[in-house]
């Protein structure tokens, strides 16, 4: 499969390790304006985006317009999601978004869930979310935080917003810390002045992350629709 990193950062070096490993071709590296290239010219399967917040919407609303499937892991853009699904669906284009392509991190997510639902309720607990991630990142909270955020507010009848630091009764308060070469850490606690409950997703490496936007852009090639990284482990767990 040919592919576009839309991205050479951090992420876009680690995909093209695992990516070149299971035997696909990386056709271009974008670190610049997506503009200055003839995307039409170079075959491409499918573009995966670990760019920055402000240029992702460009990016991937590029691609659909060109007829190329995107897998998309920037977050901090999310303000545009809705917009950049219309306009896939005009272009019978195909998008994943996920806030976190680790499958330990989806798995993660539906024990979130679950507790979520357990706890829904039991009042005298209070509910945060905890973010640790490398001092370079440009977002806060992390995309994951917010995916736990309202996953919780979902489940929890009084629990209406999330907020970053400082939160009021009926929000979810998320503290960022910013710490050199951590690769993100979430954790998710209820305290009770009796006893506390906290689950915690650690990620070791990059590595996790970027198998999971390969893995999706296996997927999604020659899909077309809007999808999210529970289909895709739908078919491989
Ligand atoms: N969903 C997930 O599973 C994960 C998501 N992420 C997210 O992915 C994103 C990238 O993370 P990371 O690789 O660590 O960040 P980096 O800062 O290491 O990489 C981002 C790269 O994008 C480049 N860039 C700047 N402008 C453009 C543009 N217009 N088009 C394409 N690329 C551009 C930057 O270049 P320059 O430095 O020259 O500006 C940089 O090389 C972040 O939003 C992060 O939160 C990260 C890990 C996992
Ligand atoms: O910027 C990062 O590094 C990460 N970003 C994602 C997020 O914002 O949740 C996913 C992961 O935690 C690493």
């Amino acid at each position: 499969m040919k592919i576009a990193l839309l991205g050479y950062g951090k992420m876009g070096k680690a995909i093209e390790e695992i990516a070149k490993n299971r035997g696909h071709e990386i056709v271009l590296k974008l670190e610049e304006d997506i503009s200055n290239y003839e995307l039409e010219k170079m075959n491409i399967d499918v573009a995966i985006d670990f760019s920055v917040p402000k240029a992702a919407f460009k990016n991937i609303t590029t691609c659909f317009k060109k007829n190329i499937p995107v897998v998309c892991g920037t977050t901090g853009w999310l303000d545009d999601y809705e917009k950049a699904t219309k306009i896939c669906k005009e272009e019978h284009s195909a998008f994943i978004y996920a806030s976190n392509f680790s499958v330990g991190v989806n798995l993660f997510f539906e024990l979130n869930k679950k507790l979520a639902q357990m706890m829904n309720g039991m009042d005298d607990y209070k509910i945060e979310i905890e973010e640790i991630h490398h001092t370079e990142k440009q977002d806060a909270p992390s995309g994951t935080a917010i995916s736990l955020a309202q996953d919780i507010i979902t489940e929890n009848d009084r629990k209406e917003r999330w907020q970053l630091d400082h939160a009021t009764e009926n929000e979810i308060p998320i503290m960022a810390k910013r710490i050199d070469d951590v690769n993100g850490t979430h954790t998710v606690s209820y305290k009770s002045n009796i006893d506390s409950i906290e689950i915690m997703h650690t990620a070791h490496s990059r590595q996790g992350f970027a198998l999971g936007a390969v893995l999706a852009a296996e997927w999604i090639k020659d899909k077309e629709g809007v999808f999210t990284m529970k289909d895709v482990l739908a078919s491989h767990l």
